[in-house]
């Protein structure tokens, strides 16, 4: 039987809402602390066994009705040339943000990076994919993930999350060579996403955060071309796609136009207008991360009020308009997932 995550992706009937939260494997968790007291972030990425008991965690914990393979957007950077690391927060608040040693700045700099050949190079995170995929077995399926060129090349040109004005800026002073770097981010996605697929991801998500910061015209010209041809490139394959950005509900209609079988908002639009400005797609989101963050009950009462506004048409996933936040009490989480399983509109 298909079950109700890919059901709702599919904008079929299902027999209660399909609940998944982004980032619902991190550092909210006791369970994943403890791990991440042994190793760094990347040596947590580059471990298959560990992947995969970060990743189950939550299924076990709180009942999710999909797995996100535990990754990052990033973690393909060093097989293209670039020195990832991920800086020390303070102490007692685990690691800070990325940082790239050698970050791409030139025509010269896109011209050297290489396309990553993820079987040879990213091993461990089809073999986590693989080991996933047999801990769940068959209990809920697995999304595998990609960055989206745009959030990606933040990264990469700013060296870190430092904003968005040097890549901005290259875009006009120098549209080939970001071009360049946009056509080989999406070369890189589409072979990640294959390979996950291919190794038993059973949806793919595109993370593209960051796409917000960009006008309608520079969309047009250095986002929405390349975004389609993930979308065909995961269409091919069977999965449901799923794509998901921030700040762009100005832009919904012509996103839903990319070819994605589910667009992700954030909390930024009523969930209600979301669903009826573009009803040939399912919509995933929107609840704000930060309400769990506050009293349990109101979490769980405005819950209930977007599933209420949501509507039961089929083609819906409650999921965060943005990542669990840290800090999180693990209660609430659970009192929300379990509030959406109780959910019905009779
Ligand atoms: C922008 C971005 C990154 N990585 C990702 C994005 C896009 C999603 C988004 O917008 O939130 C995607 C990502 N990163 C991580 C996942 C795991 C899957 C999941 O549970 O959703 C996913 C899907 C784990 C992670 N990626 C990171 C952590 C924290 C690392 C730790 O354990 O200390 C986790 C659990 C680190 C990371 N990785 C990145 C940053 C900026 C940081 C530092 C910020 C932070 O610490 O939260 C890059």
């Amino acid at each position: 039987m298909t079950h109700r995550f890919i059901a709702a992706c599919r904008r079929e009937p299902v027999d209660r809402i399909p609940v998944w939260m982004m980032r619902q494997a991190g550092r909210y968790q006791p369970s994943y602390r403890a791990v991440r007291a042994n190793v760094s972030f990347l040596e947590l990425c580059r471990s298959p066994e560990l992947i995969a008991q970060v990743t189950l965690a939550p299924i076990d914990e709180f009942g999710f009705d999909a797995a996100i393979l535990f990754s990052d957007i990033l973690v393909h950077l060093p097989a293209m040339g670039l020195d990832l690391s991920f800086e020390k927060g303070e102490k007692g608040k685990g690691d800070g943000g990325p940082k790239i040693a050698n970050p791409v700045r030139t025509r010269a700099d896109v011209d050297a990076l290489k396309i990553p050949d993820p079987q040879k190079d990213l091993p461990y995170v089809l073999d986590g994919v693989r080991a996933i995929r047999k801990g769940l077995a068959g209990r809920v399926p697995l999304i595998g993930f990609v960055g989206g060129p745009f959030t990606v090349a933040s990264y990469v040109v700013e060296g870190g999350s430092q904003g968005f004005t040097r890549l901005k800026t290259m875009l006009w002073a120098d549209p080939k060579a970001a071009h360049a770097l946009f056509e080989k981010l999406t070369q890189a996605a589409i072979v990640q996403i294959q390979a996950q697929i291919a190794a038993g991801a059973e949806a793919a998500q595109i993370f593209e955060s960051w796409l917000g910061e960009l006008a309608r015209e520079d969309l047009e010209e250095f986002a929405f071309p390349h975004l389609a041809r993930i979308a065909e490139a995961v269409k091919k394959t069977g999965v449901p796609s799923i794509f998901f950005s921030t700040g762009t509900t100005s832009h919904l209609e012509r996103i839903a136009k990319l070819g994605y079988d589910v667009i992700s908002v954030d909390w930024r639009i009523p969930i209600e207008d979301a669903r009826a400005r573009v009803p040939g797609v399912a919509i995933q989101g929107n609840y704000d991360s930060t309400l769990l963050l506050g009293p349990k009950d109101n979490a769980v009462a405005r819950a209930q009020a977007m599933l209420r506004a949501a509507g039961p048409r089929p083609g819906y996933i409650f999921n965060l308009g943005h990542g669990i936040q840290v800090g999180t009490p693990t209660e609430t989480v659970k009192a929300v997932v379990d509030a959406v399983h109780a959910f019905t509109w009779k």
